[in-house]
């Protein structure tokens, strides 16, 4: 596809190497004026975006603009979202897929991008508003005649993050008396400490698997199962699931209702497919789901624009690949100031470390650039009492991308010495965004901040299932506009292959110990040792 063009090849890329060379110094005593504060910031779907405290001049974002234009992001992006397969390594056995989350919010207008994907979208949202309302109409009750009000997600990586994270971010708007948790690591006392916490015979498990073959999610499934048993419940009045179309888990008479994700939507981009609406739907209400929906469509459509500084995905992706490719930093921390987006760093991770930690191009050439960074973060002010001292004084320099909202979600606050909570952690935020940038002299060495360390704020007026959608979609399309820029396959993940080959033989040896028989404490080392000394002579596979 005539897309595939190299980042190294790109002409933007020289001009923007020869900029880096003397990049805007923020700590510049007339570096921030407000001026410069007002004109860098873009608006979009209810979010500022204030990028003042990034590296950047004019000539810097015009080449960043040429960048996006030679490598036809917005083209790429628009091609993804009407269908064209950008899951693929040409010339390579590859998933060859289209990449389609962006179907499952498309279902506000008549004439959605990918018609086919987001009638079958539609369609599950229909099945699972029927659900939902068969469970309050009393249709659907426990063995005991009496409603369900709690709903267990078994699931991990994409079936658990995103979801997560969502949940936490709007437990605000949790519809009352029904709640939602998680079960994710195979860990048996992951599910120990969330079992003993719950009424079971009031509880809905929704086991969520994409490909219905993951180790922790069946494992786990198989142990709420017998805990069902245990408690006098019969589990095929408790299950539900939510798995890929045909998946093996794809079996109706195992489940008390089974809804579908597809093949074209990837695990850590299908928080707005059923993997994260059956649960979020079940706890905040179908309508806040539809919120969630409505602010990530918009978020989509806010990614077609053309120029940079209208089109937040990409100012964001193009500021990500300045600081990453051309000033050389490793990492790149989210900092919510936000407790609900406690989980949002986690989910992130997946979504942009799983999606551009390659190190292959979209023609299976190795790159000779940099793609994606370490993403890292926690909700701020806590952060600061923690690894703030790295981002000022470290070493490192650490791009920040805070996260904050003008009002809190509760509207329970209090005003002390004049300002209230909300005040106090919002003033935080920009007060660090400010230090990062201008930094401080002081004869005490140990004591001065040499500043000049970029970062950016995103703010917006609340946190609600609408601006929650968009956030979400903000990354999502950041991300993926990242991977087309670096020419990378974002929508694969072979990277998690060799870890889950080598653990199966490894349990494979421990199943050899003797049934029953209590396994010595070194069995596990053992058993490493024997698939290491089997590993060091198996032949390379093939393909
Ligand atoms: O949803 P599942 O098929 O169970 O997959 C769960 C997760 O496991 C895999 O290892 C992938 O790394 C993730 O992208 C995926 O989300």
């Amino acid at each position: 596809m005539d897309f595939f063009k190299n980042f190294a090849d790109i002409k933007a890329v020289q001009k923007l190497g020869q900029l880096a060379r003397t990049p805007y110094n923020l700590a510049a005593s007339t570096a921030l004026s407000p001026k410069r504060l007002a004109a860098y910031r873009a608006s979009s779907c209810g979010f500022d975006f204030l990028y003042g405290t990034q590296q950047v001049d004019t000539q810097v974002m015009q080449a960043l603009q040429e960048l996006a234009n030679q490598a036809r992001l917005v083209e790429q992006f628009k091609a993804m979202k009407s269908g064209a397969v950008m899951n693929k390594i040409i010339g390579h056995d590859s998933e060859d897929r289209q990449v389609l989350h962006t179907a499952c919010r498309d279902i506000f207008t008549n004439k959605p991008l990918a018609p086919k994907e987001t009638a079958q979208a539609k369609e599950q949202l229909d099945r699972l508003k029927k659900f939902l309302t068969d469970l309050d109409n009393g249709t659907i009750t426990n063995q005991q005649g009496q409603p369900f009000n709690t709903m267990v997600q078994v699931g991990i990586g994409g079936s658990d993050l995103g979801p997560r994270a969502l949940y936490l971010a709007l437990k605000r708007y949790c519809q009352s008396g029904r709640k939602a948790c998680f079960i994710a690591n195979v860990d048996p006392d992951d599910a120990a400490a969330v079992l003993a916490e719950l009424d079971l015979s009031r509880t809905l498990i929704n086991v969520v698997s994409k490909s219905g073959t993951t180790l922790e999610t069946l494992t786990n499934e198989e142990l709420v199962r017998s805990a069902l048993t245990a408690a006098g419940l019969d589990p095929a009045c408790h299950m539900i699931a939510v798995t890929g179309a045909g998946s093996p888990m794809d079996d109706p008479d195992k489940y008390l209702a089974a809804f579908h994700m597809y093949d074209y939507i990837g695990g850590r981009y299908s928080a707005t497919s059923m993997v994260g609406g059956v649960t979020l739907a079940f706890a905040l209400g179908y309508d806040n789901f539809l919120e969630l929906l409505r602010g990530a469509n918009a978020m989509d459509q806010a990614g077609e624009q053309i120029n940079i500084k209208e089109n937040l995905p990409l100012l964001m992706a193009l500021l990500g690949i300045w600081n990453r490719n051309f000033l050389g930093y490793n990492t790149v921390a989210i900092l919510p100031y936000s407790q609900a987006l406690l989980r949002f760093p986690a989910h992130l991770q997946q979504c942009d470390m799983e999606s551009n930690g390659k190190q292959v191009s979209r023609s299976g050439e190795s790159v000779q650039w940099k793609t994606g960074p370490i993403v890292w973060g926690e909700p701020g002010t806590n952060g600061q009492h923690a690894f703030y001292q790295l981002l000022h004084q470290g070493s490192e320099i650490v791009p920040a991308e805070f996260i904050g909202f003008r009002q809190s979600q509760y509207q329970e606050d209090i005003t002390i010495n004049g300002t209230t909570s909300q005040q106090k952690l919002l003033a935080n935020m920009l007060a660090q965004s400010l230090a990062l940038a201008l930094g401080r002299a002081h004869e005490n060495p140990n004591k001065s901040f040499t500043g000049n360390r970029p970062s950016s704020l995103l703010l917006a007026d609340r946190l609600t299932p609408y601006s929650m959608g968009a956030l979400l979609a903000l990354y999502e399309n950041k991300i993926a506009m990242q991977g087309f820029c670096w020419n990378i396959n974002s929508f694969d993940q072979e990277g998690v292959q060799l870890g889950k080959v080598l653990a199966n033989r490894i349990l494979s040896e421990l199943a050899k110990e003797k049934e029953g028989e209590q396994l010595s404490p070194d069995s596990p080392e053992l058993a490493l040792l024997r698939v290491a000394d089997l590993e060091k002579d198996a032949p390379s596979p093939k393909h």
